[in-house]
């Protein structure tokens, strides 16, 4: 009898341990973004879920100011209801906003229990929850994200906002078509969103889509910023901003394969078609702070709860104008290190 044969080793190793393959890098920087599924294991998003539930649980409704974050298309002037103090302060605290949706007309009456009604947790998760901070910037999953960022052509990455998207059952707001470095603004944008799905995000619930390639025709053009509001208090507003040939030229290492490369048509939202990402519970999703990506409303009845942190060029110039502010400046946020 012939001896039973061993399964011999993968030949492919898994990309977690080693950081991006060539084909996942590459990728990103064709396409603007990259999935890689099994980043966290089943029990990992069971214990994640569970903290997030504690959280949502636990915050106390009595001294909330029921601050709504807008998640509508609000893409032409301020908003009064984002630009609050509570949304402004959010930095380096762990706070609730609620859906638009959560409250009667008129009225700060909640339509369904508070652990239903929270549209996302930020922004500085990764600061204060043991739980995040070990999928974003410390322990074995901290090096592989460092190892990622460097990969990815950071010098000196910096982890400057952790959020909780809920999109909980019948509520969950759509997101509209964005570029996250409008938010999370640098002189030369550089944001690069770490995106994970905690449950399995579907056409069904939510998901997020892609305008594949549109970071290498659509350069940042506005940012989301500070501003005075009528009657004196501080709000936000977005802001026109030049845009250099510069621009659009991150990260470096990028920069060779747009040599000789024709002038693209100039992206529009509105001209964009857009790709379902499906994925399941556990998949990291990495999205280039140019590229044009929205979600939908979850009318369903299966949660999508997603955690997403970002990062940015420490090299690059962050202002004050920028809507995010942390004590001690940019020079506090958070290194990704040990990659
Ligand atoms: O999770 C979503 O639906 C949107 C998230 C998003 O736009 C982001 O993390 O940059
Ligand atoms: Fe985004």
């Amino acid at each position: 009898m012939p001896p039973s044969r061993v399964a011999s080793p993968p030949t492919d190793p898994q990309p977690l341990t080693n950081g991006l393959t060539p084909k996942q890098l590459q990728q990103f920087h064709t396409d603007g973004y990259v999935i890689i599924p099994d980043y966290l294991d089943q029990s990992r998003c069971t214990a994640l879920l569970s903290t997030i539930s504690t959280l949502l649980h636990d915050f106390p409704l009595k001294d909330h100011p029921m601050t709504k974050f807008s998640t509508g298309s609000s893409s032409s002037s301020s908003s009064a209801h984002v630009g609050d103090t509570y949304f402004l302060t959010s930095g380096d605290q762990v706070r609730f906003f609620f859906e638009e949706d959560a409250f009667s007309q008129h009225s700060p009456v909640l339509t369904r229990p508070k652990e239903r009604a929270i549209n996302k947790i930020g922004h500085a998760l990764h600061t204060h929850i043991p739980a995040f901070a070990a999928i974003s910037h410390t322990g074995p999953t901290g090096q592989l994200n460092a190892k990622m960022a460097s990969q990815l052509g950071f010098h000196d990455p910096r982890l400057l906002q952790s959020m909780v998207i809920c999109k909980q059952p019948e509520i969950g707001g759509a997101v509209p078509p964005h570029q996250d470095s409008t938010f999370l603004y640098t002189r030369r944008p550089s944001a690069v969103g770490f995106w994970i799905a905690l449950e399995d995000a579907t056409a069904e619930n939510g998901c997020l889509s892609f305008a594949r390639g549109s970071h290498r025709r659509t350069p940042v053009s506005r940012r989301f910023v500070r501003a005075t509001e009528e009657g004196g208090g501080e709000g936000t507003a977005f802001e026109d901003v030049e845009v250099g040939d510069e621009a659009a030229r991150w990260p470096r290492g990028f920069e060779h394969e747009r040599e000789g490369e024709e002038k693209e048509k100039q992206g529009s939202e509105a001209e964009e078609e857009y790709e379902l990402g499906e994925v399941n519970a556990g998949t990291l999703v990495l999205i280039h702070g140019n590229l044009l990506h929205k979600s939908e409303k979850n009318p369903s009845q299966k949660g999508r709860m997603i955690y997403t942190f970002h990062v940015i060029e420490g090299e690059e110039q962050y202002d004050e104008k920028n809507w995010l502010q942390i004590p001690g400046g940019p020079e506090a946020f958070t290194k990704l290190e040990g990659g």
